[in-house]
């Protein structure tokens, strides 16, 4: 089953040429979604048209096959679709204990969720299954952010952003402000949780590596379209396109 499609979008900012040139893809229940491209080829805007924060010109985005963008009425599905960026500290309130944090979108949709996989008893162990669930310590529960690493802040944001079990996580050049140790680390745990909860993610980067290292399908973007598209075994296929290749060289250097 497909939990997101996308159909011939396109998308120009005002007095801007097109940045999003006839987008097509789907991405299939419990598996990742990889997304490559250079600085600027237009893999964030097409990231905040999925999570319905940027408009688009013409096309469709279908989340759980329900129309959802920008002018639709996302409250309905929000809750399935989430999002990690690059930079954890932006989406933890600084004011806020980590437990405060966590326990938010829990709060904001807990008459909408009928979890699988997370079992809410209680706050206090509810925040303490998602730490283990993200390999943080207990005692992270009473800290502030400014307490965190950054790898460790980013694994907060990781279990606030799958406390409500959304089917599709969209996941934004997630470890681009991590040192490579913690890069490791975080991939290995998006593949974890991906089979342990079914999730599905999005996973945006510029660093084909990482994004071979998780994903089952990869779709490479140059200046605003997908110009090649394939499984993650065809990476070194004969056939990849040109532009492919060229990153390819730089992943193996
Ligand atoms: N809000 C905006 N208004 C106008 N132009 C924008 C806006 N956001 C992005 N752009 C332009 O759209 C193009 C694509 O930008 P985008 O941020 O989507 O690329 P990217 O591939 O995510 O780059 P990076 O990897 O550097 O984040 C760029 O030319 C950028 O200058």
């Amino acid at each position: 089953m497909d939990v997101l499609k996308v159909k011939n979008i396109n998308k120009s900012y005002k007095n801007k040429k097109s940045v999003l040139k006839d987008i097509s893809f789907e991405i299939k229940k419990g598996t990742c979604m990889g997304l490559v491209g250079e600085s600027g080829c237009g893999k964030s805007t097409l990231s905040k048209c999925i999570l319905g924060m940027e408009s688009i010109d013409s096309g469709e985005i279908l989340l759980l096959h329900q129309p959802f963008n920008h002018q639709s009425d996302k409250r309905p599905l929000r809750r399935h679709i989430q999002a990690v960026f690059q930079n954890p500290a932006s989406s933890l309130n600084p004011k806020l204990k980590i437990k405060e944090s966590l326990i938010d979108p829990f709060r904001q949709f807990e008459s909408q969720l009928n979890l699988r996989h997370l079992n809410y008893q209680n706050q206090n162990q509810f925040i303490r299954d998602l730490l283990e669930l993200v390999n943080l310590p207990t005692k992270t529960a009473e800290s502030y952010p400014h307490e965190l690493s950054g790898g460790q802040k980013q694994r907060v944001a990781i279990a606030r952003a799958i406390s409500i079990e959304p089917v599709l996580l969209v996941l934004d050049e997630p470890t681009a402000s991590l040192d490579v140790f913690s890069q490791n680390m975080l991939l290995t745990l998006f593949e974890q949780l991906r089979k342990e909860l079914e999730l599905s993610y999005l996973f945006i980067s510029h660093d084909l590596a990482a994004v071979h290292m998780i994903s089952q399908q990869i779709m490479v973007m140059k200046e605003g379209s997908i110009v090649d598209s394939f499984d993650k075994e065809d990476l070194l296929l004969n056939s990849r396109n040109t532009y492919t290749k060229e990153l390819i060289s730089v992943f193996e250097d």
